[in-house]
């Protein structure tokens, strides 16, 4: 059973694939209400009203993904979600529309003075010249971060016959020749702007961006939009820019502090204001509540999700295609670190065969958290992995080879420790499962599975019956055996799968036996 927190308003319709699965228990409750009960949650859905700080995940021991009903993660501290191995995902491109359409919607009222005159009209007068305002036609629209919002905004601006300017630094020439726009220097949109609309997320870069220096080089007259984030315009800056009638209006939906209380912004008449309500339709909260609902159920159902902020995105496709080796992976990274109980300072995995050609970064990370799993206290899986292998001092990397040990694909593991070097290799076989096929230099064909017990011994007579004797005097039944050796008389080995784990005392029997150089007891 999986307990699911979801702390801030969603769609009730687009919760409702959680809802259906009986493994799954919502509950609908701010963080201050359930404080007593934060340890139960397995997962934790928001919007930007709850904010997921360091101290919240330290209270919430057991969660283990944040859904962002949304797009902007500025209220989720996720360096600590990562250090907490705690995946965040959010919801893209669900509201991109809406906050577009919110955003035009807002740039024509505040041209128009739609919100004033509309107040005017309510208090009963009739004062048509008082609102007087300017087309948006053959206006020139400066658009900052032309992501997703920001293309849409050029899109909707080219259909009023505008002129759109975009300052982007990572925007490529082809995109935007390819919707129609001009690519510009910061500088150039600011010099050439009637209007300026902000579309950035709000980064260490963005805080600000809009702010004294920037907006002395905009048009006298100019208009400014934010329906991004609070803070990319200064507040403070925004004020003396009105106050001093260099901004002729300002369009804000989103603010530094949230809710806005009263704020001396509120005192312009030419400043038109929402409360964060880009997203605020029912096609985005029931699209980011479905996406979010769908991606932390794929998540408790142990499958990878595909907008994760803290790890390598994975579509479904690729996802199918992966799925076999990512377990794989994962296998030969426990029974590796359990074979290795020893400190070790580099991983390498190579990847040969069909293999090579996928996604192979995220198999790596399972391999890597299989490995740290049975070696950390603490929550241990694919998104901190790297961060704890780093803190660790174990260095690790990727190599591609022709050699693929005859299968069609392998995977091949080295895991350097002090005074030792254990080499695997694993091949997964469609219809015939994970199989490991060479064993600390030893060519071997056994499953990855359930309490393995892994004998190295002198290559001699009787050495079967010997191991076969003192497991069953103990009751312990052999599953599978499978053996191995490097030439005639020489090192030998023996991989067995028993039906239940060995007690410490019947290991100490086996290594008693003699001509047993090594029996150690493996779980998978
Ligand atoms: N008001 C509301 O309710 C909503 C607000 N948002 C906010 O809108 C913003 C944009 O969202 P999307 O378009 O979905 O994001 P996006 O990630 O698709 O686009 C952001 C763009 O900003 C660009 N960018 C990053 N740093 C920049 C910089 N220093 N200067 C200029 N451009 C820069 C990126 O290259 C990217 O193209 C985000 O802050 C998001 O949180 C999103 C949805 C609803
Ligand atoms: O998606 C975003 O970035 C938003 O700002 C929307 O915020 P909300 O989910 O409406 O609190």
């Amino acid at each position: 059973m999986f307990r699911i927190l979801v702390s801030d308003s969603m769609s009730e319709e687009g919760l409702a694939p959680l809802r259906k699965s009986e493994q799954i228990e919502i509950v609908q409750k701010k963080v201050t209400e359930v404080e007593d009960r934060l340890h139960e949650f397995d997962a934790l859905l928001v919007r930007s009203a709850t904010k997921v700080t360091e101290e919240l995940l330290e209270k919430m021991p057991n969660l283990k993904i944040v859904g962002r009903a949304g797009v902007g993660v500025d209220n989720i501290d996720v360096d600590a979600a990562t250090r907490h191995g705690v995946v965040v995902i959010n919801a893209p491109n669900g509201n991109t529309i809406s906050t577009a359409e919110h955003t035009f919607a807002m740039m024509a009222a505040l041209v128009r003075r739609i919100p004033q005159a509309h107040i005017s009209v309510k208090s009963r007068e009739w004062n048509r010249n008082a609102f007087v305002g300017n087309e948006l036609y053959g206006k020139h629209l400066g658009i900052i971060g032309f992501g997703r919002i920001g293309s849409e905004v050029a899109k909707r601006a080219r259909a009023f016959g505008m002129k759109v300017h975009v300052y982007d630094p990572f925007l490529t020439k082809e995109r935007a020749e390819k919707l129609g726009v001009t690519v510009c220097t910061l500088d150039e949109v600011l010099a050439l702007s009637d209007i300026i609309t902000v579309h950035t997320p709000l980064t260490k870069e963005t805080k600000g961006l809009l702010g004294e220096k920037n907006l002395a080089k905009t048009k006298k007259g100019v208009y400014l939009l934010n329906c991004a984030r609070g803070g990319i315009i200064d507040e403070k800056a925004l004020l003396q820019f009105l106050e001093n009638g260099h901004v002729a209006g300002a369009a804000l939906d989103v603010f530094e502090k949230e809710p806005l209380g009263d704020h001396p912004l509120l005192s312009f008449d030419n400043v038109i204001v929402t409360p964060h309500l880009g997203a605020s339709t029912v096609e985005a909260q029931l699209n980011v509540a479905a996406q979010v609902a769908e991606e932390v159920l794929q998540f408790l159902e142990g499958k990878p999700v595909t907008s994760s902020i803290n790890l390598p995105t994975l579509s479904k496709e690729v996802y199918a295609k992966i799925q076999s080796f990512y377990t794989l992976a994962k296998k030969m990274g426990i029974l590796a670190s359990q074979f290795m109980n020893i400190p070790v300072q580099e991983i390498t995995v190579t990847y040969a065969g069909t293999v090579a050609d996928l996604e192979t970064t995220y198999i790596t990370r399972s391999l890597l958290a299989g490995f740290l799993k049975p070696r950390v206290a603490s929550t241990v899986n694919e998104v901190n992995a790297a961060m704890i292998a780093k803190e660790r001092g174990i260095t690790f990397g990727e190599k591609f080879s022709d050699d693929t040990y005859g299968y069609a694909n392998c995977i091949s593991l080295t895991v350097y420790g002090e005074n030792k070097v254990f080499t695997m290799k694993g091949t997964h076989i469609p219809t015939y499962g994970d199989r490991i096929v060479q064993f600390d230099g030893f060519s071997i064909d056994f499953a990855p599975e359930g309490h393995l017990l892994y004998i190295q011994h002198h290559d001699k007579p009787g050495m079967i019956g010997k191991v076969g004797n003192v497991l069953g005097a103990h009751d312990v039944n052999i599953a599978t055996m499978q053996v191995g050796r490097q030439q005639a008389g020489g090192k030998a080995i023996m991989m067995l799968s028993l039906d239940k784990p060995l007690e410490e005392d019947v290991l100490q029997t086996l290594i008693n036996i003699g001509d047993i150089e090594t029996a150690k007891k493996l779980e998978v």
